[in-house]
């Protein structure tokens, strides 16, 4: 027994099989419940179907029984049928299709791609700072806020240093103009998983009509020589380093020495101390050619500790380290602006 969603974009339908397994609680509610929040969704995106299905088929169903939600489906199909014919009926394409998904959105399809592409989620380590099974609760909106935070524009290229299941890349790909997006994933079980998500993703955004930019989960260490370009290319980098070691923290610096000025690297541990100030007797260190300063947290965000958890954004400036050496020259400069820019972001 299946259940058939045809496509608002007139793209292949989707189709479940009946008990339906996936979603979180593995029970086959939650899969129907996906269901009917999928047909939400594409309401918010045709409001001329809104109020008559919300109507009559989104006020009665019982996600327990194959047969109501087989009503569902057919009467949300006839439904979007009518309207796809009714647009390929005009020539133009219908405004609302090859979009960037709304947030609400772009989070309910990261949700269900994950539901399809991670079989059994027990396989991976859920115990990260940001364990992919509960993505769409915290960290969908700290990728948000870190969006709103810094400008992005067409020209940055996005890397996700140890991308896991490649939620954050799929959501920078869809959320924001970047020219690329890259994942690093060494680890065999989150990035056979993430070859899966890169599929589900794909297929979903079609299904909706939605616009997303070029984006590549790709398996290897970020640590080796093979990748080092691929990080010093970068304009944009994310990289969750609470738990690394210093070893891994020092060969990161020893990459972010070659990116170019004006890049930003947002991390959850600062790369170097939010006090720093030049001497000559710290000219080596990373500290010379960046600006720290410490990133709001989400309000109510809180770690395991409890304590609200910050992240730090470094924006490579090179004049930083030119200044210092003028000072030296003209002694009587003072180091006004460096210090201010140490300051806590807004
Ligand atoms: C030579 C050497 O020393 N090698 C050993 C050290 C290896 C280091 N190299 C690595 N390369 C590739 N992937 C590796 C290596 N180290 C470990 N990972 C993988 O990172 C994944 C974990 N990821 C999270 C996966 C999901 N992505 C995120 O949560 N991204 C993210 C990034 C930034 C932020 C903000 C902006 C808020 C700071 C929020 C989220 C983090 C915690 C590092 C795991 O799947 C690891 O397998």
């Amino acid at each position: 027994m299946e259940l058939k969603l045809h496509s608002p974009a007139g793209a292949e339908p989707v189709l479940y099989t009946w008990p339906l397994t996936s979603g979180r609680g593995n029970d086959k509610h939650d899969g129907a419940l996906e269901i009917v929040e999928t047909i939400r969704w594409v309401c918010e995106d045709l409001p001329e179907l809104k109020l008559p299905l919300e109507n009559n088929i989104l006020c009665d169903y019982d996600t327990r029984s194959y047969d109501s939600m087989k009503s569902l489906c057919d009467r949300f199909n006839r439904a979007i049928d009518s309207v796809v014919a009714l647009e390929k009926g005009t020539s133009l394409p219908a405004q609302r299709l090859n979009k960037y998904p709304s947030r609400g959105l772009l989070r309910h399809i990261l949700q269900q791609t994950y539901n399809a592409a991670v079989t059994d989620p027990e396989k991976l380590n859920q115990y990260e700072p940001f364990s992919p099974e509960v993505y769409g609760e915290t960290s969908y909106d700290l990728v948000c806020q870190m969006i709103d935070q810094i400008e992005i524009t067409a020209d940055d290229v996005f890397i996700d240093l140890g991308s896991g299941v490649g939620q954050v890349v799929l959501q920078m790909a869809a959320a924001t103009p970047c020219k690329i997006c890259l994942g690093l994933e060494k680890a065999d079980v989150p990035s056979r998983y993430a070859e899966s998500m890169n599929k589900n993703f794909r297929t979903w955004m079609q299904w909706y009509g939605k616009k997303y930019g070029e984006y590549k989960l790709i398996r290897g260490d970020f640590l080796t020589e093979e990748h080092r370009e691929k990080i010093n290319q970068a304009t944009i980098v994310f990289v969750n380093n609470f738990a690394f070691g210093p070893s891994v923290d020092h060969q990161l610096k020893e990459r972010f020495a070659d990116l170019k000025d004006g890049a930003r690297i947002v991390s959850s541990k600062s790369f170097c101390p939010l006090n720093f100030r030049i001497t000559d007797r710290n000219l080596s260190d990373i500290g010379t050619i960046m600006h720290v300063s410490e990133m709001s947290p989400l309000r109510g965000s809180v770690s395991w500790t409890g304590k609200p958890v910050s992240y730090y954004l470094h924006i490579i400036d090179r004049t930083k380290l030119e200044r210092y050496f003028q000072r030296l020259k003209k002694p009587q400069i003072k180091n006004g602006d460096d210090d201010s820019r140490n300051s806590k972001a807004s």
